[in-house]
């Protein structure tokens, strides 16, 4: 007989051979004695492993050997000595204290009163403990490191749990150890995850640009990421398309890249074509910086075009004539294009897409616009020419090329929808809300780069009007004691 859906499969033994051991008495006393004896072999264990506790153990131990040796004098003078080396430390350099000891002492105290304590109910009450065999199997908690503003805590996931399954719980643990709200992350173990537990949003404090002396086409440094640590944004080899409704902040996504630049603006080994088809309102105060700017004219032609959609399409037509130069160059050489000063990054920036994919009245420029966008974003990586480009609204009659753009920024948004299309499918499951960003946070999005697992929750850096006069001032100038051609290409560009 064929078996039911329900009798299918191997009926597996509990054990291999049935056995019936017999109830052994032991006294109590032993039993409270193995038991101090595996707690006090435990706590030396995370003492030897814990480099804090360590240095405070044989300090302290030290001191007490002192006190019984030469009295209570020696021993508390010792101590003064100790506390003020540390405040002095502290005084003198309070970042490398706070990284040292502050975070360290933090880390170990949400460890032993946060996370150790409730780790079993926490587990439980979120579906996260596994049962087998009449025995309960947790999640192993393989340590946290915290700053002022988030716990960073490290797991090691139960065979079949995937990191899926704790993204989903991820508002259950939050509630669970009384912090604001957690996500997710994957490491570069899959056995391992990262909980990072937000105590204090350390994104509700607008971020000042940072003045660079080099450049790192390969992470750019915009903004600031939720574990209150420098963000990086890949300029090099990559196609940006941040998203983002009406004062979300997405100027200060293209500002804070363009500081960014200032070196190779000087040096030439970078160049910015930009299109501003709002007629020039967003850029123009960086006018100075580009070497072509098509901002749309109040003209049209005798047909009715309007002049300015004809130059949006010439500018990208001609940045393909610089792919293809440098693809015919290169070819055979190197698979990535290198930019040193005379053989730039060309970065094209455009800061409302929709008016070059979508809101272009003439069918024949708009297919030319198409088509240069296409090959830009589908070949330009290879060659340098990079694309940054903003878009209030993703759907894909809006802007067809979405898709093309590996890293993809999504700003507050007016639609949950927004964010999985601009973000990927699953992206909100992983605690991207772009929707839920409040309105007094513009320039807080959530970043997500082709081939990583979960998004980036950052804020970037508040670029003000000053802050751009300051920085065309300064590149003009640097380009003006460096001569040459650079700077006949900005005063051309000025002019
Ligand atoms: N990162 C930021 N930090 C603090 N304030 C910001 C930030 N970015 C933008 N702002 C402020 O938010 C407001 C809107 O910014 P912005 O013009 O860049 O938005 P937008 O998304 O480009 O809007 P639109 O699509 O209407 O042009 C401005 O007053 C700006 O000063």
């Amino acid at each position: 007989m064929s078996p039911t859906p329900f009798t299918r499969g191997r009926a597996t033994d509990m054990a291999p051979v049935p056995v019936r051991t017999r109830s052994v008495r032991v006294s109590l006393a032993i039993v409270v004695g193995v038991w101090i004896i595996r707690r006090l072999v435990g706590v030396m264990i995370t003492i030897a492993r814990t480099p804090l506790l360590l240095a405070a153990t044989v300090v302290i131990i030290g001191l007490a050997v002192l006190w019984s040796r030469f009295g209570l004098l020696p021993s508390s003078l010792a101590s003064l000595l100790i506390i003020g080396a540390l405040v002095g430390w502290w005084l003198r350099s309070p970042a490398t204290f706070t990284r040292t000891v502050g975070d360290r002492a933090r880390s170990l105290g949400r460890w032993l009163w946060t996370y150790r304590r409730y780790w079993q109910p926490a587990m439980v009450t979120a579906n996260l403990a596994q049962h087998r065999d009449g025995s309960e199997q947790l999640p192993e908690l393989l340590g946290v490191a915290s700053t002022r503003s988030v716990d960073r805590v490290r797991v090691r996931l139960l065979p079949g749990q995937t990191l899926d399954d704790w993204a989903e719980m991820a508002h259950r643990l939050a509630q669970t150890f009384a912090i604001d709200s957690c996500r997710v992350h994957s490491t570069t173990d899959v056995q391992v995850i990262e909980i990072w537990a937000l105590r204090r949003d350390p994104l509700t404090d607008t971020v000042a640009p940072v003045e660079t002396a080099g450049m790192d086409l390969g992470g750019l440094e915009v903004g600031r990421a939720e574990d209150g640590e420098p963000f990086r944004l890949g300029l090099l080899g990559h196609h940006v398309l941040v998203v983002g409704a009406t004062g979300s902040g997405k100027g200060s996504v293209i500002w804070s890249t363009l500081t960014q630049l200032a070196p190779g603006l000087v040096d030439d080994s970078v160049r910015l074509w930009v299109i501003d088809p709002k007629g020039g309102m967003e850029l123009a105060p960086g006018q100075a910086l580009f070497d072509r700017f098509a901002h749309g004219a109040s003209t049209i032609d005798a047909d009715g075009v309007g002049l300015w959609e004809e130059s949006f399409a010439e500018l990208l037509e001609d940045a393909v004539a610089v792919m293809r130069d440098r693809q015919d160059r290169l070819r055979g050489r190197t698979r990535l294009h290198r930019p040193t000063p005379g053989d730039p990054l060309l970065v094209i920036i455009i800061d409302e897409l929709a008016s070059l994919t979508a809101y272009v009245s003439d069918r024949g420029v708009r297919k030319r616009i198409d088509a240069a966008l296409s090959l830009l974003l589908s070949q330009g990586r290879a060659a340098g020419v990079s694309m940054v480009a903003a878009v209030q609204d993703p759907r894909k009659d809006t802007i067809p090329v979405r898709d093309l753009f590996p890293t993809r920024i999504c700003l507050r948004v007016t639609e949950p929808e927004h964010v999985t299309l601009t973000l990927g499918a699953g992206m909100r499951a992983k605690g991207a809300h772009a929707e839920r960003i409040r309105h007094d946070l513009p320039g807080v999005g959530f970043v997500q780069v082709d081939g990583l697992p979960e998004p980036t929750r950052v804020r970037f850096a508040h670029i003000t009007d000053d802050d751009i006069s300051h920085l065309v001032t300064k590149i003009t100038n640097r380009a003006s004691a460096a001569g040459g051609q650079r700077l006949q290409a900005i005063e051309s560009a000025a002019a």
